[in-house]
């Protein structure tokens, strides 16, 4: 019923013609009936990547909530659409650490996309700090509960909402499946508590944080983990590739 989605993030590395070489390697393993398979990548090697993506899904990292205007550096939902991309990371632990995404401009980023049709990728995740104080389960439901805010359920259905626990990305130290696991069923019933069962059943949450061609077949038999999003282990074609031998 859920089909897995398994999404690369290069964060900002590659450059065009990287780019263009892990496609034309990796794009004709990612067709596939039973799970998408798909590239975040940095706005400027966008187009290259759409041009050579038969298979694989191409995902913007970031976008603006905003159209057009005074926005220095930053993109716009129109602009992606103008290249045909299709999804959009938001909210990465990064950028609300690093550059001040907030559960309130992450909703307005969703709500944009969606209005264009676009899916989100909406990531969330604890600090190593909430972990050890026991916090996971109250900081995923705050999280959710403000970055999902006033949508309509069959869009929240159509989503697919990231679980990356800070202390997890980049690490080498990945949670255990239980963890993630029992994180992704409260992503999932934090949905429930705001949208009903049918969006439950249907939004597909994701597990990121050190997942790598050795772990992603445990984590994907878990009954309510739909997919990954992965970071370092995306980077390499090699590596990318037996991620999805493993798991189409
Ligand atoms: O941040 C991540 C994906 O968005 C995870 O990164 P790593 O897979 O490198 O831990």
């Amino acid at each position: 019923m859920r089909k897995p989605i398994i999404v690369g993030n290069w964060k900002m590395n590659k450059n065009n013609a990287e780019t263009e070489s892990f496609f034309k390697e990796v794009d004709a393993a990612a067709a596939s009936e039973n799970a998408t398979y798909g590239i975040g990548c940095p706005f400027t090697d966008l187009k290259t990547a759409a041009d050579n993506a038969k298979n694989l899904i191409v995902a913007a990292e970031n976008c603006h909530f905003e159209d057009s205007g005074a926005f220095t550096g930053e993109v716009s939902v129109p602009m992606l659409e103008e290249l045909g991309i299709k999804y959009c990371i938001i909210g990465h632990s990064e950028r609300r650490q690093m550059f001040g995404d907030t559960d309130e401009t992450v909703n307005k980023k969703a709500k944009r996309l969606i209005a264009a049709g676009m899916t989100p990728i909406l990531c969330i995740g604890e600090t190593e700090a909430q972990y050890d104080a026991g916090e996971t389960e109250k900081v995923i439901r705050d999280q959710l509960t403000g970055s999902i805010a006033d949508l309509d359920a069959k869009d929240v259905a159509n989503m697919v909402i990231a679980y990356e626990p800070i202390w997890a990305i980049g690490t080498g130290k990945s949670a255990t499946k239980e963890d993630a696991q029992n994180c992704c069923a409260i992503v999932r019933d934090q949905v429930k508590v705001m949208y009903g069962q049918e969006a439950a059943d249907s939004v597909r949450v994701q597990y990121g944080g050190s997942v790598k061609p050795g772990n992603i077949v445990e984590y994907m038999a878990c009954p309510d983990i739909d997919g990954a999003l992965i970071g370092g282990a995306s980077l390499k074609a090699d590596s990318f590739l037996e991620i999805i031998e493993k798991t189409k």
